[in-house]
C-alpha cells in the first residue's frame, strides 16, 4: 500500500477504495473522485458552520419573511418570536448603536447545542430569577441569531486570531450595545415594570416615589439586565473560542502525516508563531472517511508542534512530492503571528478590570437603602425627605424644657408660615441655625419639631453621608440636596453632625488629603450664600462640637443662629421625665414621680431619660408587674448609672467585708462632712466595669459652682475608702486607686486652673493630655505644682482620718450591716447613725426625706456629681458645669 500511495495519480483511487472499503462498504454511490482543491472543500466547509439567514434550506421563520416583506428588520417587528434578544434591538435597527447593518446571523446547529452548554453551567451559578432571565436572553440569541458584527468577530476568534482592533471592537459594540438597552429600558415603562417583576424589586415608600430618584432605581435594576445580555455575549464568545479542549487536538506530525495528510484530506496549513501548525482539512470528506471525528464539525482544528518552519518545509515539501501532488495543486500553507488567546485575553484584563470595576462600584454605591442605586446615583443627595403631613408629628409640645431654645427657633417657624410679614418689613430672615450640645440633648428632636410646627417638608441628612472616597461626590451631593430643597420650598434641611464636613480649612495637621472634604464644605458655603432673601429655604444644623468648625460656616448670612443646648436642669428633667412618662402605664404620683427621678439623675441628657424609662418599663414587664413603679424606675436609672448587676462574680469573705468597710468609709464622710453630698445609699453588689461596691451620693441639685470648701470635703470623702482599711485591717487593698485618681485630678485642678493655691497664683495651665512636648511652665514651676497638688491631697488625707478616727465604730456597724444586708438605704443609715447633723436642701429632702419618700422601694442608684475635673467643661463666667460623665460612684 506505501508504494500505491507515493504514486499521486493513484491518490484520489486509493482514497476512495478505502473510504468504501472501512467506511462505507455498501455504498456505491460516493464520488469516484474526491476534490483535490482546498477551495472547494474550504467554502462548503464555511457553508456549513454558519448558516445564512437566506439560506433556503433553514425553514423560514415568518417573522422574517414579513420583516423582509415591510423591509423591517426583526428587532423592529418586536413580537414574541421575531424579537431579537433583548439589548440587541439596536443592533438591527438603523439608530443602533453599531453601523446600521439589518443583518443578522443565525446560529448553527453546533453553535446552538454549545450554547445550550454553557447555559446550563451558567444556570448552576445564579438565583432562579436570573437563570430564567439568562435563559431568555439564550433562547433569543438562538431564535434570532447574532448581529453579523459579532459573527465577524467570532470568525475572527474562531481563526485564532485576536488582534487588538478586534478587541477594541468587541468592547465599543458591547458598551454600545449596553448603553443603548439602558436608554431604551430607561424610556420604556414597560420594560420597566419586566424588568421589577424579574427582580421582585422593592419600590420605594416615601412620598417622592414619582421624582428622578426611582427613575434612577429603575435604571439600576435594568443594569442587570443589560449586563446579563453583555454577560452572555462575551460568556458565549469566550466560550467558543477559549475552550480549546472542545476545538482543538493536539496530534504529532507523524499522526498528522499518517491519517490526513497522506489521505488527501488536508484542506490548507498555518504556521503559528513559527513553532506550531493548525491543520484545517476538508469537512465533509474527513466526515465521510472518520464519522466519528469532531474534526468534521466547523470550528475544529488539529495542531501539531515543528522544530522550526524550514525543518517543516522541508518535510512537507518531500512529503508532497512523495505523493506526488503538482506544484499548482499543493497544500497551501500560510504563516500567521498570532497573540495566543490567553495573552490576548491578559491584554483584555485592564479593560475588563474597568468594566467589572464600574459594575461593582455601582453596586456598592446603590448600597444601603438609599433610593437611588447604581454608579448613577453616587452624586444624588442621600438626604432622608419627610413628609410634614405623614411623617412629621412632632410638635414643640413634644420637646421638654430647652425654652429658650425653642424661642429662639420659634423665629423660623413663623418666617416660614408667614414670611410676607417680614419680606414686608424688608427684614431677611436668618439662613440657618446651628444647634449645638452635648449628644442626646434633643437637637434633632428639636429641627424636627420646628418643621412640624411650620408644617413644611425636612430634609435630614448627616453630615458624614457627604462624604466618599470619591472626590467631587461630596460636592454634588451637597448641591443635589440644596437643588431638591429648593424645588421642594419651602423646606427645612437638617443635617446633623455637621462637624463632619465642617471643620475648620487647613487644620489637616498631617493628615493631609481633606480635599474631599473641603470640597464639600465650600459647596456648603457656597450653597448658602446663593439662596436669595425670598427663597424660604431654612438650613439647620447640629453638632457636638462647635468649636471645630470652620469660622465661614458660623457667619451672618450662613449660620446666622446659633443655639446652645446643654443638659437639661432639674426642671428640664423634669418636664422631659412628663413627657416620656405620658406613654408609660405607672399609678404614681407623677408630680412626686418626675421630681423625684429629676433630683436622682443629675447630668442626664433627654436621650438618658428616655432610656431610663424605657428601661423601667422593660423590667416591670420582665417582672409581669401590671405597671412601672418607683423601683422599677430607680433600677433602671441605678442600671444606666453604675452599669448591670454582676451576680456572677463572687468575692471571698475577706474580700467583701473589705468592700464593706471601704464604702462604709466613703458613707460616713458623706454623713458628717458639711458639705459633702448627702448619702443616697450603699451597696457591696458589685456592679458594671470594675465596681465591687459603691457610695451613692446626691448632689443637692444641679451644682455649677464649687467653693473649696465642697472640694476639699468631696476629696476627703473619695479618700474615705481607703483611710476605712488603714483604720480596720493590718494592710490596704489596690481598691482605691479609681478614688486617687479622682482626688489627684481635683486637686491639680485647683492647682493650675482654678487658682487655689496661693503658691502658684491665679494662673491657668492646659491639660497635658495632648503629651506636649514643651510645658508652658518652667521646672520650676512644675515643681510648685507637683508640692501644691500633694499638700491639698495631704490636707484632704488629715481631714479624712481625723474623722473617721473619731466615728470608726459607727464604720463598724454600717459595715456589718452592709455586709448582712448588702444595700443601706438613706432610712438604714439614719436608723444606724442618727439624722444628719446638717440641713439638707428643701427640694432633696421633699423627694427623699418627704412623707412620700418613705414609699418608694429599695434606695436608689448612684449618681454624685462628679469632681470639677481638670477636663470638664466650663460654662461661661468659669463656672464648673456637673456633666454626666464627671459623675462617678464611690467605689
Ligand atoms: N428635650 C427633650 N424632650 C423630649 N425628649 C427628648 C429631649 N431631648 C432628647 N430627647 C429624647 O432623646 C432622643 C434623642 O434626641 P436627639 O436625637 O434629638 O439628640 P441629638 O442632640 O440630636 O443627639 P446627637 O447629638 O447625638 O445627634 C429623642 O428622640 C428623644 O426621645
Amino acid at each position: 500500500m506505501s508504494t500505491l500511495l507515493r504514486r499521486s495519480s493513484n491518490l484520489a483511487r486509493v482514497t476512495a477504495s478505502s473510504l468504501e472499503s472501512t467506511i462505507c462498504p455498501y455504498s456505491s454511490s460516493l464520488p469516484r473522485s474526491l476534490p483535490r482543491s482546498s477551495r472547494l472543500g474550504a467554502s462548503r466547509t464555511r457553508t456549513y458552520a454558519t448558516v445564512n439567514p437566506g439560506d433556503p434550506n433553514e425553514p423560514k421563520d415568518p417573522n422574517n419573511e414579513k420583516a423582509s416583506k415591510t423591509g423591517k428588520s426583526v428587532a423592529e417587528n418586536g413580537d414574541k418570536q421575531g424579537k431579537p434578544a433583548r439589548g440587541f434591538e439596536d443592533l438591527y435597527t438603523k439608530t443602533g448603536p453599531m453601523s446600521p447593518s439589518p443583518q443578522s446571523s443565525k446560529l448553527s446547529k453546533e453553535e446552538r447545542e454549545a450554547v445550550d452548554r454553557l447555559m446550563v453551567t451558567l444556570k448552576k451559578g445564579l438565583p432562579k430569577s436570573q437563570s430564567k432571565l439568562l435563559e431568555d436572553a439564550f433562547n433569543d440569541m438562538k431564535r434570532t441569531g447574532i448581529p453579523s458584527e459579532i459573527r465577524a468577530i467570532m470568525d475572527k476568534l474562531k481563526d485564532g486570531h485576536l488582534d487588538l482592533a478586534t478587541a477594541a471592537a468587541l468592547i465599543r459594540m458591547i458598551s454600545g450595545i449596553s448603553r443603548k438597552h439602558l436608554e431604551n429600558i430607561k424610556n420604556s415603562s414597560a420594560s420597566q415594570n419586566e424588568a421589577k417583576k424579574a427582580f421582585n424589586f422593592q419600590s420605594t415608600s416615601d412620598g417622592q416615589k414619582k421624582k428622578s430618584g426611582d427613575s434612577f432605581k429603575e435604571f439600576g435594576v435594568n443594569i442587570d439586565t443589560g449586563t446579563f445580555i453583555v454577560t452572555a455575549i462575551v460568556g458565549y464568545l469566550l466560550y467558543r473560542t477559549v475552550m480549546p479542549g472542545e476545538n482543538s487536538k493536539e496530534i504529532t506530525y507523524q499522526e498528522f502525516k499518517t491519517t490526513f495528510f497522506d489521505k488527501g484530506l488536508v484542506d490548507k496549513l498555518t504556521v503559528l508563531n513559527r513553532n506550531r501548525v493548525r491543520v484545517d482539512l476538508h469537512r465533509e470528506e474527513t466526515g465521510r472517511m472518520y464519522p466519528e471525528s469532531p474534526a468534521q464539525h466547523g470550528n475544529f482544528r488539529y495542531y501539531f508542534t515543528i522544530g522550526s518552519v524550514e525543518a517543516f518545509e522541508r518535510r512537507l515539501e518531500d512529503a508532497q512530492n512523495e505523493i506526488g501532488i503538482p506544484s499548482s495543486e499543493r497544500i497551501p500553507v500560510s504563516y500567521v503571528d498570532e497573540v495566543p488567546w490567553l495573552t490576548g485575553l491578559f491584554s483584555f484584563a485592564p479593560t475588563l478590570l474597568f468594566i467589572g470595576g464600574l459594575y461593582w462600584l455601582s453596586r456598592r454605591a446603590g448600597g444601603g437603602g438609599s433610593s437611588q442605586s447604581g454608579i448613577f446615583g453616587i452624586g444624588k443627595s442621600r438626604a432622608k425627605k419627610f413628609n410634614h403631613e405623614t411623617d412629621i408629628n412632632i410638635r414643640f409640645k413634644d420637646v421638654a424644657g430647652m425654652d429658650e431654645a425653642k424661642a429662639e427657633i420659634m423665629e423660623f417657624v413663623s418666617f416660614l408660615k408667614e414670611p410676607g410679614q417680614y419680606q414686608r418689613l424688608g427684614a431677611k430672615i436668618p439662613r440657618g441655625a446651628l444647634l449645638s450640645g452635648p449628644p442626646g440633648t434633643g437637637k434633632t428632636l428639636l429641627a424636627k419639631a420646628t418643621a412640624g410646627e411650620s408644617g413644611v417638608p425636612f430634609f435630614s441628612i448627616s453630615g458624614s453621608e457627604f462624604v466618599e472616597i470619591f472626590v467631587g461626590v461630596g460636592a454634588s451631593r451637597v448641591r443635589d440636596l440644596f437643588q431638591n430643597a429648593r424645588k421642594n420650598a419651602p423646606c427645612i434641611i437638617f443635617i446633623d453632625e455637621i462637624d463632619a464636613v465642617g471643620k475648620a480649612r487647613g487644620k489637616g495637621g498631617f493628615s493631609g488629603g481633606n480635599d474631599e472634604r473641603e470640597g464639600t464644605l465650600n459647596q456648603i458655603l457656597t450653597e448658602m450664600d446663593g439662596f436669595n432673601t425670598t427663597e424660604q429655604v431654612i438650613v439647620l444644623a447640629g453638632t457636638n462640637r462647635p468649636d471645630v468648625l470652620d469660622q465661614a460656616l458660623l457667619r451672618p448670612g450662613r449660620f446666622d443662629r446659633q443655639i446652645a443646648i446643654d443638659r437639661p436642669t432639674m426642671e428640664g428633667r423634669k418636664q422631659i421625665f412628663a413627657v416620656h412618662l405620658g406613654k408609660i402605664v405607672t399609678s404614681e404620683n407623677m408630680e412626686h414621680l418626675t421630681g423625684r427621678l429629676a433630683a436622682l439623675t443629675p447630668g442626664f441628657s433627654g436621650a438618658d431619660i428616655a432610656n431610663c424609662v424605657n428601661e423601667a418599663a422593660l423590667i416591670a414587664a420582665r417582672t409581669s408587674a401590671d405597671k412601672v413603679s418607683m423601683t422599677h424606675f430607680e433600677q433602671a436609672i441605678e442600671r444606666v448609672i453604675g452599669g448591670l448587676e454582676r451576680k456572677s462574680l463572687v468575692l471571698n469573705p475577706e474580700e467583701r467585708r473589705t468592700v464593706a468597710y471601704h464604702e462604709a468609709g466613703h458613707a460616713i464622710c458623706g454623713w458628717f462632712f458639711k458639705y459633702a453630698d448627702p448619702l443616697l445609699k450603699v451597696s457591696i453588689i458589685p456592679r458594671g466595669k470594675g465596681a465591687l461596691g459603691y457610695a451613692q451620693l446626691l448632689p443637692q441639685g444641679d451644682v455649677y459652682l464649687m467653693n473649696v470648701n465642697q472640694l476639699m470635703d468631696r476629696m476627703a470623702m473619695t479618700l474615705g475608702g481607703r483611710v476605712s482599711e488603714e483604720l480596720h485591717f493590718p494592710t490596704v487593698t489596690s481598691g482605691a486607686s479609681d478614688d486617687f485618681n479622682k482626688v489627684t485630678r481635683m486637686a491639680t485642678a485647683m492647682v493650675t486652673k482654678w487658682g487655689m493655691s496661693t503658691k502658684i497664683g491665679y494662673l491657668y495651665f492646659e491639660d497635658d493630655s495632648q503629651q506636649q512636648l514643651h510645658k508652658p511652665f518652667s521646672e520650676e514651676t512644675a515643681r510648685n505644682i507637683d508640692s501644691e497638688v500633694r499638700r491639698i491631697v495631704d490636707e484632704a488625707y488629715k481631714q479624712c482620718r481625723e474623722l473617721l478616727v473619731e466615728k470608726k465604730k459607727e464604720i463598724g456597724l454600717v459595715a456589718e450591716e452592709l455586709l448582712s444586708k448588702e444595700v443601706l438605704g438613706r432610712e438604714d443609715l439614719i436608723r444606724i447613725l442618727g439624722k444628719r447633723p446638717f440641713e439638707d436642701n428643701q427640694e432633696f429632702s421633699k423627694y427623699f426625706d418627704g412623707p412620700g419618700a418613705g414609699k418608694s422601694a429599695p434606695p436608689p442608684p448612684p449618681t454624685e456629681p462628679g469632681p470639677p475635673e481638670g477636663n470638664s467643661p466650663e460654662a461661661p463666667g468659669g463656672a464648673v458645669a456637673v456633666r454626666r460623665e464627671d459623675m462617678g460612684l464611690f467605689r
